[in-house]
């Protein structure tokens, strides 16, 4: 038996969208929401997979930290990085690829998740990004075990 729950992190943050060739390549910003689908298999003595304070202080704990009031760009986008670092103080976060919903998605799933919950005894499976109340991207894994820890983080450019 698996048991799911989720934990809703609300942040805002800037973005633009490298080669989209429309508006999105235009520096903009979105009011996010990102849920997060964790999973376990058991639950402990008060009957919670996981409190959801601790998923809160960990998942936004690192929002807050890394992309909340921040710009996320597409390390590909020199130009746009370049633009950026001219900004004083300026808060960046450059990802592998486009900061899409499904880049960010992925990117939390893949990359942030199993660190943050390693040792909790629970997995996150589904991280779904939402970029306005219209539309949300959605990155999950079916099988936990898939999910690989990468040593590399992108550290938030401040200056
Ligand atoms: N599959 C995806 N498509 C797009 C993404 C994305 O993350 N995944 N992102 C964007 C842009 O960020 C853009 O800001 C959002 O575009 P759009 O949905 O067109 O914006 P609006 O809902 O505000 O549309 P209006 O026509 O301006 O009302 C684009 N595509």
């Amino acid at each position: 038996m698996s048991l799911n729950i989720m934990r809703r992190i609300k942040f805002c943050a800037g973005h633009r969208l490298h080669k989209h060739g429309g508006k999105c390549e235009f520096f903009h910003g979105h009011n996010y929401v990102a849920d997060f689908h964790v999973t376990g298999d058991h639950v402990d003595d008060v009957g919670r997979v996981i409190d959801f304070a601790e998923l809160k202080r960990l998942f936004k704990g690192w929002i807050d930290e890394h992309w909340d009031h921040a710009f996320l760009l597409n390390e590909a986008d020199e130009n746009g990085i370049h633009a950026l670092k001219q900004v004083v103080p300026c808060k960046m976060y450059i990802l592998p690829a486009n900061p899409t919903a499904e880049g960010m998605a992925t990117y939390l799933l893949e990359s942030v998740c199993p660190k943050l919950l390693k040792g909790t005894g629970v997995t996150c499976v589904k991280v779904a990004i939402w970029e306005t109340e219209d539309s949300f991207a959605e990155a999950s894994i079916d099988t936990p075990s898939r999910v690989q820890e990468q040593e590399e983080w992108s550290e938030p450019m401040v200056s």
